[in-house]
């Protein structure tokens, strides 16, 4: 077992480059999802925060030691962030897992993800500098052009708590490569890596207000945040819902916005796979990592009629073998959803897909091992029909609901039954088909023969109801660029579009 006993720092907002009381004082408790206790407290923020961070991150853009540099001169404060991630990264690990519930085992992979998205950022701030002024040819003897690659301005970026230092980095790194100043609200269930974050800026001297962390509420943190009209984009990571009233906020001052809200992604199992075990374990992988609370997470099991009973007793085997406990305890590898009210709401949807005539195969409950905490078994819904809300809707948990076909338009149609469209994927040896399904899913990731690995390089988004614009790759610096065409009259010529008065 981890040391559990690593002291809860007592943070105060990061504004300015300065540890910063809340303007009304007040705070939230941190509660320790797998013992239900409250561990600390996290400050809350509200408008007046804001308008002193905002007013902040303004300041830095204005000031040399910021708003002046190069991608290069960026580059080395993120790779100065990145290092320190790696130093503290026995501490940040603890720290997530008793916030969020995470297992050590992935709190201690985020951490190394965090260190490497700031790595590749930094080399994306590099490489930045030699595209920041592209010519651009018009063969015209009249006009000279080029364009500008600037940064946006100052940022909001609120995230979610799955991956709670993660889902922050994936948007901090490319701001911060791209030269903007950042405001980061983190969600008030999990927000103490994000503190953290603070402090190591502060250790590596990033210039002061280019990164602001506020913590708060979402009403009364992210509102004013996405309504502020000094702030010129929200990239936005949370629930469908919440994404929405974002977006009506951002729309009042025509503000840009990226949406990343989840889903109902499917998992399609063709039966001429080779190994049933191989399929198994990534259809367990796809729902079952974080304790299911994945925006991408392969919720919806869509198995070939031909293998669906072999398919579900190795899928059964595999989910019989996985230790729940204590997040920090060794070998881990499902803990506790990450809130009471996440655990009411994950239960709730489980007893509604028994109402509704579906079979719990398995888990369905708190495992009886466990008396406190928030767990809840890993579950195996079967019996599932198109017009039940476990087929429908978003669960945010350990619960996998199935529901088999025979003929491949039948998974493509099965597949696509959802308003959501962030991940699928597809399990055949049958290259062709994996094409097919390639082009048939609608949906910004597909995964062939495997569900959820997850690469910085690569572009991170959905479409439908899962939102819109992209984190991560060169598409995440992208959307924190604004770009500039300049266009300069070089002819010693008159336009002569008017009659020129000199010659009345
Ligand atoms: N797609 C994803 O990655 C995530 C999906 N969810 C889903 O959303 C459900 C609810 O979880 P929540 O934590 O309540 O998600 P949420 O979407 O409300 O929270 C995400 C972030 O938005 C902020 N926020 C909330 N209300 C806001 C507002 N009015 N204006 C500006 N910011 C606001 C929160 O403080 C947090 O930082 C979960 O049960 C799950 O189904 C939750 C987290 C992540
Ligand atoms: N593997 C990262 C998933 C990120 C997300 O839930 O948005
Ligand atoms: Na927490």
């Amino acid at each position: 077992m981890a040391n559990r006993n690593v002291p809860i720092p007592r943070r105060q907002l990061y504004i300015g480059g300065e540890w910063r009381e809340p303007v009304k004082k007040n705070r939230i408790p941190i509660i320790n999802p797998a013992t239900e206790e409250i561990i600390g407290d996290i400050p809350a923020a509200t408008a007046e925060d804001v308008d002193i961070a905002v007013e902040a991150a303004r300041k830095a853009i204005a000031r040399d030691d910021w708003g002046s540099t190069t991608g290069a001169q960026r580059a080395k404060y993120l790779r100065a962030i990145a290092a320190k991630v790696l130093e503290k990264k026995s501490v940040l690990a603890t720290l997530e897992s008793l916030d969020s519930g995470k297992t050590l085992f992935e709190s201690a992979a985020d951490m190394d993800d965090v260190a490497g998205c700031f790595e590749y950022y930094a080399d994306l701030a590099e490489a930045l500098d030699s595209r920041r002024k592209t010519p651009v040819n018009l063969n015209s003897d009249s006009f000279k052009t080029y364009v500008l690659r600037e940064p946006l301005g100052v940022v909001g970026l609120i995230t979610p708590w799955n991956y709670p230092l993660l889902m922050a980095i994936w948007k901090v790194a490319p701001a911060l490569a791209a030269g903007c100043a950042a405001i980061l609200k983190p969600s008030e269930l999990a927000s103490i890596t994000c503190l953290e974050l603070g402090e190591i800026c502060r250790e590596i001297g990033l210039p002061s207000g280019a990164l602001n962390i506020l913590t708060g509420l979402g009403p009364e943190a992210g509102g004013p945040l996405a309504s502020h009209p000094h702030v010129d984009k929200i990239s936005f990571t949370g629930s469908g819902p919440t994404g929405s009233k974002i977006m009506t906020a951002a729309a009042q001052l025509v503000k840009p916005v990226s949406l990343e809200l989840g889903g109902k992604s499917p998992i399609v199992v063709f039966d001429d796979i080779d190994n049933l075990d191989i399929a198994a374990e990534w259809t367990l992988f796809g729902i079952f990592a974080n304790t299911g609370q994945v925006c991408s997470a392969t919720s919806r099991l869509i198995v070939q009629e031909s293998i669906a009973s072999a398919f579900l007793d190795r899928l059964l085997k595999w989910t019989k073998n996985i230790k729940i406990s204590d997040p920090l305890e060794e070998d881990c590898k499902l803990g506790p959803v990450v809130s009471a009210g996440q655990y009411e709401k994950v239960l709730k949807f489980i007893s509604n897909a028994k109402s509704e005539g579906a079979t719990i195969l398995y888990g369905g409950e708190r495992p009886q091992h466990l008396k406190k905490g928030y767990y809840v078994q890993p579950t195996i819904i079967t019996d599932v029909n198109t017009s039940m809300e476990i087929w429908k809707e978003e669960v945010f948990g350990p619960v996998l609901c199935v529901k088999t076909f025979k003929t491949e338009e039948e998974a493509i149609e099965l597949a696509n039954d959802t308003k959501y469209g962030l991940a699928a994927a597809v399990m055949s040896k049958d290259v062709k088909r994996c094409e097919r399904f390639t082009k048939a899913f609608q949906t910004g990731i597909i995964w062939i023969n495997c569900s959820q690995p997850t690469f910085n390089q690569l572009p991170w988004g959905g479409k439908k109801r899962s939102g819109f614009g992209r984190d991560l790759g060169e598409w995440g610096l992208e959307s924190f660029l604004n770009i500039k065409q300049v266009t300069e009259y070089t002819s010693a010529e008159p336009w002569a579009f008017y009659k020129s008065p000199s010659r009345n």
